[in-house]
């Protein structure tokens, strides 16, 4: 288990697909800082290779790499495995024996499968990582952890704190940085390029067709990396030519035999059947396989099953009628629906899904149901109703290869829409990212320009801001200027969210120049000329919000007041909400803290909130923080900044996550505690930097400046806020960059 990698002994790691150049660009980030980190992804993504990654772009490369899988160990064991034990603490422990805590020294300890970790032990880690201490078993001094733990499960731990099964807190210790790994059904382009290197290391020389190629990436694997290593190891040495093409291919793809754990396994793949009755479904797939096989001789099928082909025909019989009655629900619900009567809808399109088999040749009706039981619940519950957006991924599903790419591109941007507002992030870089897949296979210019605003908006919010703007450019939205008019599919001014998140993205960055232009841009499309009230609406958005971040006053409160009366009038719910937090950033910048609350509070919990809208939610709590700060309540800032750095971190939304972490800092100094002001801040400047938001460091570095100079530390105040203003571009500085060069002119003065 304990390892000492080099660069060169390092696994090569294969991927290009935007989805693992994202997790690369993660891991370029944090490796290279003791934070610790969570690895999440399915069994055999690769989890193992990111981690020994990390350790080999950390500080500590050359210290030991020691994999501890925790569910491999047996429980009894564990404890002494993990911290180690004292000579004669329990039967058996005839020599002192140090743990892995030890024996990872400064390097990297990898606690694979952390979810099998019994609690109690949870709790022992937990403390570890908070003090750095651990006492090995019968032992009475105390040693200290000098490495870093870099987790990693395949499991929902979220879903097992919920169910008590992982303890609360030290999932929120892990999940500050989370590397998710995405499946292989994530990163299809990444599979020729993998097959290519695991056939380099054959005895044989393999070489793959053109055909071969597509129906590996095609194929689905369960199993994701390993399982394709697993089948290229085995073409290694049973394929009878090394020219390996579809037909030599298929057999290895087809299922072996099913073998005791097999069973269980395809027992369980049953019961995961998406039907109310899984024994009629699990029937319905053998009697279709049965007739596949035997060429719709049913007969033949009969055989294959088992049974008298009477029984064959029965069954067919009163499937068919199933799908008669199926047929009549839902030509009643589109009825319904037609006749803009969406709750009489529902009921008799649910009974209509119940009734149609799950088959592929009633995959059109089952298209149309989802799709129009989406359209009926998102017009009961609301636009962000989670039901209806579950209903569009199986129309989604259904529908794909039937019909009209076009209008399944508009449905995906729906779900896409729904998982932002709702902030499951991972869900919608995941669908951005097969939005962009769908775009260049449709060939649609349109569609592509939507695809590349929606990952890069969402990139945005899980705080890589250089890759959205990197996607901006590879779409070429980057800089719209006043007649750049791009609709995408849904028909709005996508040139002026590119422009909102180019302006965002670059601020954070500290290309504050760049964010300037972004603003002047939109405040073009913000003028009374827009025809279009929505796309004036975005515009507004972005430029309010731009305004706010260059704490641009005059300019804040006519934009906020337009954005929230344009959307009140037209119906916008969302952007009235984001409005109405504009203006009361800007109030309260003239000193009307209660007003300023008021209209904040309103903006977000009636109008965004209250529609099941979160998205919002770390920049308003951030803003609000700023006013509780002003309005002398630092109690009240912290609890809102504790739920709010917790809601952020379960997220992984982590734009402004430094930003929350020091305004926490500093309703925390404003309490009368510095140590643990200052704790908090040196986070908060860790997080900036692993997230490269330069003006997140700025705020930061400047506080702690500011506690230091103030416990009358002034050289350290100088030394951390100069580091942080290294390489800072100083064109169009921001006032929290001038305040920053102010201050450090005055330490350099005191010092
Ligand atoms: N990106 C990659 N490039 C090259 N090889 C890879 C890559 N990802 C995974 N592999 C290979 O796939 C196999 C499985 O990877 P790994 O053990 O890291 O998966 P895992 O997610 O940790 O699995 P488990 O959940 O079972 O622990 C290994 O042989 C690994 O070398």
């Amino acid at each position: 288990m304990l390892d000492f990698p080099s660069f060169g002994a390092l696994t090569e790691i294969v991927g290009e697909s935007p989805a693992f150049r994202s997790l690369q660009s993660l891991i370029e980030r944090v490796a290279p800082t003791d934070h610790t980190l969570l690895v999440c992804g399915p069994t055999g993504s690769g989890k193992e290779v990111v981690a020994r990654q990390v350790h080999a772009c950390s500080l500590s490369p050359e210290q030991p790499f020691v994999d501890v899988n925790c569910g491999a160990i047996p429980e009894n064991l564990i404890e002494s495995e993990l911290f180690g034990h004292a000579r004669g603490a329990f039967t058996g422990a005839i020599s002192q024996r140090p743990g892995y805590f030890q024996q990872v020294g400064r390097g990297t300890l990898f606690l694979d499968e952390i979810g099998e970790l019994p609690l109690s032990l949870q709790t022992r880690l937990l403390r570890v990582l908070e003090t750095r201490n651990f006492r090995p078993i019968g032992s009475n001094e105390a040693l200290r952890f000098e490495g870093r733990v870099v987790a990693a499960t395949h499991r929902d731990l979220l879903a097992m704190v919920q169910e008590g099964r992982f303890r609360e807190d030290l999932y929120y210790r892990l999940a500050v940085f989370v590397l998710e790994v995405p499946g292989l059904e994530q990163r299809r382009e990444d599979i020729p390029a993998l097959v290519k290197h695991f056939a380099a290391r054959q005895s044989r020389q393999l070489s793959f067709s053109p055909e071969s190629l597509k129906r590996l990436s095609l194929a689905d694997w369960p199993g994701h990396v390993r399982q394709l290593r697993n089948l290229i190891d085995r073409l290694g040495v049973l394929a009878i030519s090394t020219q390996i093409d579809a037909k030599q291919l298929e057999p290895f793809l087809a299922p072996s035999e099913v073998s005791h754990d097999g069973q269980d396994s395809l027992a369980d793949a049953l019961l995961a059947l998406e039907s109310d009755n899984k024994l009629q479904a699990a029937e319905n797939l053998l009697i279709d396989r049965a007739l596949q096989r035997s060429g719709g001789n049913k007969s033949a099928a009969a055989l294959l099953l088992g049974v008298n082909r009477k029984v064959v025909e029965r069954r067919l019989k009163s499937r068919e009628a199933h799908s008669r009655e199926a047929e009549t629900l839902l030509e009643q619900g589109r009825q319904c629906v037609e006749a803009a009567e969406f709750r009489q809808a529902i009921p008799l399109l649910r009974r209509c899904l119940e009734r149609l088999p799950k088959r592929d040749d009633v995959r059109i009706l089952q298209f149309e149901a989802y799709r129009l039981l989406g359209v009926s619940l998102r017009s009961v519950n609301g636009w962000l109703c989670t039901e209806a957006c579950a209903c569009y991924e199986a129309a989604l599903q259904a529908g794909e290869g039937l019909g009209d790419g076009v209008e399944l591109a508009s449905m995906q941007f729906g779900i896409w829409a729904t998982q932002l507002m709702t902030l499951e992030l991972s869900k919608a870089r995941a669908t951005a990212q097969n939005m962009l897949q769908r775009a260049h296979d449709l060939g649609s210019p349109a569609a592509l320009d939507e695809a590349h605003v929606a990952m890069a908006n969402t990139l945005f919010w899980l705080g890589d801001c250089e890759e959205a703007i990197a996607c901006l450019a590879r779409g070429g939205l980057l800089q719209g200027g006043e007649n750049d008019e791009r609709s995408g599919l849904q028909g709005f001014d996508l040139n002026a969210l590119a422009l909102t998140f180019e302006g965002l993205a670059a601020f954070q960055l500290g290309a504050f120049s760049q964010a300037r232009q972004a603003m002047q841009r939109l405040l073009l499309r913000c003028g009374k000329d827009n025809p279009h009230p929505f796309n004036r609406a975005l515009a507004l958005q972005g430029a309010a919000w731009l305004a706010c971040l260059f704490e641009d006053r005059e300019r804040l409160g006519p934009l906020g007041a337009d954005l929230e009366s344009l959307s009140e009038t037209h119906g916008f719910t969302f952007y009235r909400g984001i409005g109405q937090v504009f203006r009361g950033c800007h109030i309260g910048s003239l000193g009307a803290f209660a007003e300023a609350e008021r209209f904040m509070l309103e903006g977000y919990q009636s109008h965004m909130l209250n529609h099941g809208g979160r998205l919002f939610h770390s920049f308003q709590a951030w803003q609000r923080g700023e006013l509780l700060l002003q309005a002398d309540r630092p109690a009240d800032c912290e609890s809102l900044l504790t739920h709010a750095l917790d809601l952020a971190l379960e997220h992984q939304e982590r734009t402004y996550l430094s930003e929350l972490q020091t305004v926490k800092a500093r309703a925390r100094w404003a309490q009368g505690d510095p140590d643990g002001a200052e704790q908090e801040l040196r986070s908060a400047l860790s997080t900036a930097m692993a997230l490269d938001s330069v003006s997140a460091r700025i705020a930061a570095a400047t506080q702690l400046a500011q506690l230091l100079r103030q416990t009358h530390r002034c050289g350290q105040a100088a030394e951390v806020l100069a580091r942080a203003l290294r390489g800072v571009a100083l064109e169009v500085p921001p006032p929290s960059l001038i305040r920053a060069l102010q201050l450090l002119a005055e330490l350099g003065a005191e010092h």
